[in-house]
């Protein structure tokens, strides 16, 4: 028996399509009862998964988080699964799953305010899959599909879906119809829409397929500038200044990448103070936001902490997002580490696609589906509906004819797959 299977009871499970049946995991089924969850009330959702179903208790307050224990240890008694937030034989014994290691009986409640006290409540995520993830595809995704695939994002909840780029069909032909997904889902409401530019050429072009955000994309190091933009990292701030410039004239926003930001495929490590200083040039031209990317997916928290400690010290934390790829399986770590040193934005590929063309082996962004999970675990709000986020994972997976890159996709795929067995 797999260790899912325990905690749900799926002799009890009914008979839902699969995406009916994930849904039900998301932290929402812990949400009080007629009342918009703020995220002092949910902070850890175990908490809020008593047997009254209330959660009503602030992460500040450790004495009444031992009283909430008390009363989980009575329940404890009847089993995991008695731990549920009322609801017997479904799988909303699932969020209890993803919060049981607060509730082994432990008063967790110092350790939590040292390691949770700088995260923030609530984390916007940077849906990147349809212009990292498939810049990277070898076959050619057609328009429509990739525009579903927006689509199916921006209605699972997404606050940022990166559409495309504008950059030159030579070089990255994966995106050479920017022009014709720009204007399929320029209109849609509700969500940001940035496209990648890399030059004032491309800028004018997002701008007249509709394109209201833009990104530039720098590196802190000179040999990955030179393979991806085929320039400087001097001659690449000389352009985004021409960009930030021009955009600034339109009120259009400009997002800031730093690639490379620990580890570049040609030349090693890289120094936290080159990632500091083009990340300063970003935020001084204007950039609103500067992500941080791991472009090949090498960083662990060793090496994150003091590239994010020499970044802080130069651009304002509320000002950065984190990029991270996963090759090396590092990125949740790496994002927890982000999170506990306070940074809220959070770049991730749907099913983790994507890959770096200049890197061998290198693969995709963590996936979206693997750092809602976490957040949900952490009761970090996020806004995005699980259920439709695992939809448009098993849309994009079907097409391209493959396997997830999620291992919660995965993992709940499996629950699935078993169940149907029953
Ligand atoms: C920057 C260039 C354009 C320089 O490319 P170049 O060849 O040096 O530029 P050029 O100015 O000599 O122009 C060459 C041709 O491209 C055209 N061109 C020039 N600009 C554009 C444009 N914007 N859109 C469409 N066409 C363009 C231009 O008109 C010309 O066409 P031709 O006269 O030969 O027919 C090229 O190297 C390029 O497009 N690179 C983009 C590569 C790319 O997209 N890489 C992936 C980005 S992912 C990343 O950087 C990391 C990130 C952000 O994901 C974060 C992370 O993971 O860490």
């Amino acid at each position: 028996m797999s260790s899912l299977e325990e905690p749900i009871g799926l002799d009890k499970l009914p008979s839902l399509s699969n995406i009916d049946r994930l849904y039900s995991f998301q932290s929402s089924a812990c949400r009080p009862i007629g009342e918009d969850m703020g995220m002092g009330n949910c902070w850890i959702e175990g908490r809020s998964c008593s047997s009254s179903n209330s959660c009503n208790e602030d992460f500040d307050e450790p004495v009444t988080w031992r009283r909430k224990r008390n009363s989980l240890e009575r329940t404890s008694s009847l089993g995991r699964g008695s731990m549920a937030c009322g609801h017997m034989g479904d799988l909303r014994y699932f969020s209890n799953y993803q919060s049981r290691s607060y509730c082994n009986g432990h008063d967790t409640g110092e350790s939590k305010y040292k390691l949770f006290k700088d995260m923030p409540r609530y984390v916007k995520i940077v849906e990147v899959g349809p212009r990292d993830g498939l810049q990277n595809e070898k076959t050619i995704v057609p328009t429509s599909v990739k525009i579903k695939l927006i689509r199916k994002l921006v209605s699972a909840g997404l606050p940022v879906v990166e559409a495309t780029s504008f950059v030159s069909p030579k070089w990255v032909p994966q995106l050479a119809d920017a022009k014709d997904v720009m204007n399929a889902v320029k209109d849609l409401e509700g969500v940001r829409l940035p496209v990648l530019t890399p030059n004032l050429k491309g800028f004018e072009a997002a701008v007249a397929a509709g394109a209201k955000e833009v990104a530039v994309f720098a590196s802190a190091s000179e040999s990955f500038s030179k393979s991806n933009i085929n320039c400087t990292i001097e001659e690449s701030l000389a352009r985004y200044r021409a960009v930030t410039s021009a955009a600034k004239k339109l009120s259009i926003p400009v997002r800031g990448y730093v690639s490379c930001v620990v580890g570049c495929p040609v030349e090693g490590s890289v120094s936290p103070s080159k990632v500091a200083y083009v990340a300063k040039e970003l935020h001084n031209m204007g950039c609103f936001e500067i992500s941080l990317g791991d472009t090949i997916g090498v960083a662990t928290p060793g090496n994150v902490l003091p590239m994010l400690e020499a970044v802080m010290a130069v651009v304002p934390v509320g000002k950065l997002a984190v990029h991270f790829h996963d090759t090396y399986g590092q990125s949740l770590p790496n994002i927890l580490l982000s999170l506990q040193m306070g940074i809220s934005t959070v770049d991730s590929s749907i099913s983790g696609l994507g890959g770096c063309p200049y890197a061998k082996g290198a693969t995709g962004n963590v996936a979206t589906e693997d750092v809602v999970y976490m957040l949900n675990g952490l009761g970090v709000k996020t806004n995005v509906d699980f259920g439709k986020l695992l939809a448009a994972g098993e849309y994009i997976n079907a097409y391209l004819g493959r396997s997830s890159g999620s291992k919660t996709a995965a993992a709940l795929s499996n629950i699935t797959a078993d169940a149907s067995k029953i």
